[in-house]
């Protein structure tokens, strides 16, 4: 397999931002012609940082995580990981996709567990890490079950369980709580800010929620329809610790989510442009 080389000296470097788009743009084929999905996207994501993106759908965000994964070469520009190009796999980074891809032979246990076994932690530490994780998603009492017994919106829970469980560097998560109740989706919220806050991975958060944006990231980035580009890249200066639940209730907080929707908004089809 093509792994991504990242060299031990790499990991001492912080002069650089961890994760950069450099002038990337993302040229697919479609039914009759090409298409311009993403068009020269400048961004650079520093170590440590939350960062959420938002915008319409199908402006190209999966595609912008898939890069940095390392499972899609841009057509333009370079996008970077700790400096080096992204060539092939990025080991490096844990990715919530929106489609779980759970393994339909193992248990939910010995599916939270496989990143744990593949990094070679004894069955003992395994357990109690997993044990841990399905506890903190609501999932106790689940270890046994294998996906196809769950609902849609516990698959996505096992998949975040599975991803938070090893502790990655970096957390590429697209729309995690998509598929939740509001209730569920905002104590999974505050678990992943006071897990973050103890980790401080790097965070790519996508979601169609601006209220969920505010509430946990340090920075949102709206992105503009197809072909895309940044329309608007705002520090999000709500202090931390912050408490997803009462976070709603800091005047800072209406005002953030009033800007964002004004930059968001004239890029949802059928809305038309101001
Ligand atoms: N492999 C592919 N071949 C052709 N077109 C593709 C491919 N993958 C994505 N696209 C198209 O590129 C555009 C961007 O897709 P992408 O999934 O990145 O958008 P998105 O912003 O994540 O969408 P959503 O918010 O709906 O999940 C879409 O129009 C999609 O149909």
């Amino acid at each position: 397999m093509n792994v991504m080389a990242v060299g031990a000296d790499s990991e001492r470097r912080t002069d650089h931002p961890l994760i950069e788009f450099d002038h990337v743009g993302m040229i697919y084929q479609g039914a009759r012609q090409s298409f311009v999905a993403v068009d020269d996207l400048a961004v650079a994501v520093p170590r440590g940082q939350f960062c959420c993106v938002v915008g319409p759908s199908g402006c190209g965000k999966s595609t912008l995580l898939n890069m940095v994964a390392g499972l899609l070469e841009p057509s333009r520009g370079t996008v970077r990981y700790d400096g080096a190009p992204v060539q092939g796999p990025n080991t490096r980074v844990g990715y919530v996709t929106q489609k779980d891809n759970l393994l339909p032979w193992r248990s939910v246990r010995r599916n939270v567990g496989l990143p744990l076994e593949l990094r070679g932690v004894g069955k003992r530490e395994r357990a109690e890490r997993v044990d841990q994780m399905l506890d903190l998603v609501g999932l106790a009492g689940f270890g046994d079950a294998y996906p196809r017994e769950l609902s849609g919106g516990m698959r996505k829970r096992v998949t975040l369980a599975r991803t938070l469980v090893y502790e990655p560097e970096v957390i590429l998560a697209d729309e995690p709580f998509g598929a939740l109740d509001s209730q569920l989706r905002t104590v999974l919220q505050d678990q992943l800010v006071r897990i973050w806050e103890r980790t401080r991975a790097t965070v790519v958060f996508i979601t169609h929620d601006l209220g969920e944006a505010v509430a946990l990231g340090d920075r949102v980035v709206v992105m503009s329809s197809r072909p895309s580009r940044v329309v608007l890249d705002r520090t999000i200066d709500i202090p931390r610790p912050r408490d997803v639940f009462s976070v709603r209730f800091d005047p800072r907080f209406a005002a953030l989510h009033e800007e964002l929707w004004a930059a968001l908004s004239p890029e949802i089809e059928g809305r038309g442009r101001a």
